[in-house]
């Protein structure tokens, strides 16, 4: 298996890859459980005398998310209880004289990797270890460690790159969550095992849907993952409108194995059977068969469907849960999500509840973290552990 912080040897010139990607509203990064998490590791390493770089992503280039890392800087500060400095360079002249000019127990976070242009693609670690971001850095450090376990099913530079450079250690967030979600990908439940599939990222899941059909008897559908379902089922919602791109583009990669999920494991799978909007500033609701236009947005399933859900989860064994029903965070379209996280709570099943948005929702509607088997920060990772599919970054921790 990959080595450990216990493995570390003293003082030591460190570059850790975090997982910090978080909401960003009205271009605020929102603190959410990542930073918490990740600080641990981040005081570990302070603490322990190393001089410590920190590389994190924050949204996708072209995204209203894809924002500076000054901000995660200023907010993992509170959360370590030391100062963070940041430089806005990734790999340039100016992140090499803040990197050089740092001393013992100091802690320093480059820009957001993915303004650098070798960040992504996904490419094979190889390829990724001959870029110039990580042939220019790697030379600085000592050790790599990677933290970042909800960011591992990416095959990019700073997660796959480094390791094949430097000597590599998994930092405590990634061995916690390695080691929580393994042991789920192998556990055997008894009854009724549910997964409540939701949240904007609908190719993560619906990638692995097909794998997790024989460990998951009942998939309960929504968010932006449910609509494209609905509308492979026919029905008028699933698309874009002005200014969206939740749908289309994932119709387009999806539409096939949406098709093939629907006939092939139809009567696992349950979709919404009513849906909620905003009209004039209210909460409205509609059945989606008296859906006959597509002239709006759908923010949340109705109350009939979270009815029909509730049920399902109390007569659960065991609950899993990737994405968001509806846009929680703006309380009139949090009754989906709510619905289900509080049926959860309020029986015994084991569960998991993972995505560093949707967890948010937990702390947010006053449930307690106590009421659930594991709360992972992890969501498109999380639930490819659950197939038994590795991990990229995972992976190159642990080549020789
Ligand atoms: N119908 C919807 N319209 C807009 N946003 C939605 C909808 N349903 C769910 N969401 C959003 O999905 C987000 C979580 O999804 P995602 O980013 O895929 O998950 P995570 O980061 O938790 O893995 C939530 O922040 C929620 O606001
Ligand atoms: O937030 C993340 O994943 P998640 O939404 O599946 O939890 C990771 O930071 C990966 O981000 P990405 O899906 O833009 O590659």
């Amino acid at each position: 298996m990959f080595n450990t912080l216990d493995d570390l040897d003293p003082e030591q010139r460190v570059l850790v890859r975090l997982d910090l990607n978080s909401p960003v509203e009205d271009g605020e990064v929102q603190d959410n459980r990542r930073f918490d998490r990740h600080a641990e590791t981040v005081r570990e390493l302070a603490e322990g005398g190393h001089r410590v770089v920190l590389m994190a992503h924050q949204g996708r280039p072209g995204g209203d998310d894809f924002v500076s890392l000054e901000q995660h800087a200023a907010i993992l500060a509170e959360h370590v209880g030391h100062d963070v400095q940041f430089v806005a360079d990734t790999f340039g002249d100016e992140a090499i004289d803040a990197i050089e000019s740092l001393s013992a127990g100091e802690i320093l976070l480059l820009e957001n990797t993915r303004m650098c242009d070798e960040e992504l693609p996904e490419e094979a670690p190889e390829v990724k270890a001959d870029t110039e971001f990580v042939q220019t850095l790697a030379p600085l450090f000592d050790a790599y460690i990677n933290d970042a376990y909800s960011a591992a099913h990416r095959s990019h530079a700073s997660l796959v790159g480094f390791a094949l450079e430097l000597p590599a250690y998994a930092g405590r967030v990634m061995q916690t969550e390695y080691e929580a979600n393994s042991a789920i990908a192998t556990r055997e439940f008894d009854g009724q095992v549910t997964m409540v599939v939701g949240g904007t990222k609908a190719t993560d899941v619906i990638d692995v849907m097909n794998n997790l059909g024989d460990k998951v008897d009942r998939f309960l559908l929504g968010g932006i993952a449910g609509e494209l379902f609905l509308r492979a089922a026919g029905h008028d919602v699933g698309f874009d409108l002005d200014g969206m791109d939740f749908f289309d583009d994932q119709w387009e990669a999806n539409r096939e194995t949406i098709e093939s999920l629907l006939d092939e494991r139809g009567d696992q799978i349950t979709l919404a059977a009513d849906l909620a909007y905003e009209d004039d500033d209210e909460r409205a609701e509609i059945a989606v068969s008296d859906i006959d236009e597509k002239d709006r947005a759908y923010l949340d399933v109705g109350t009939e469907t979270v009815e029909t859900y509730d049920p399902v989860i109390r007569d659960s064994e065991a609950v899993f849960v990737k994405g968001a029903l509806g846009l929680f965070e703006d309380e009139r379209f949090s009754a989906g999500t709510v619905g289900v996280l509080r049926a959860i709570s309020e029986t015994d099943c084991f569960s998991v509840v993972g995505g560093g948005d949707t967890s948010r929702a937990i702390e947010m509607y006053g449930m307690d973290e106590e009421d659930f088997g594991h709360v992972s920060i992890a969501g498109g990772a999380y639930i490819r552990a659950l197939t038994g599919a590795p991990l990229a970054g995972v992976e190159a921790l642990t080549q020789d």
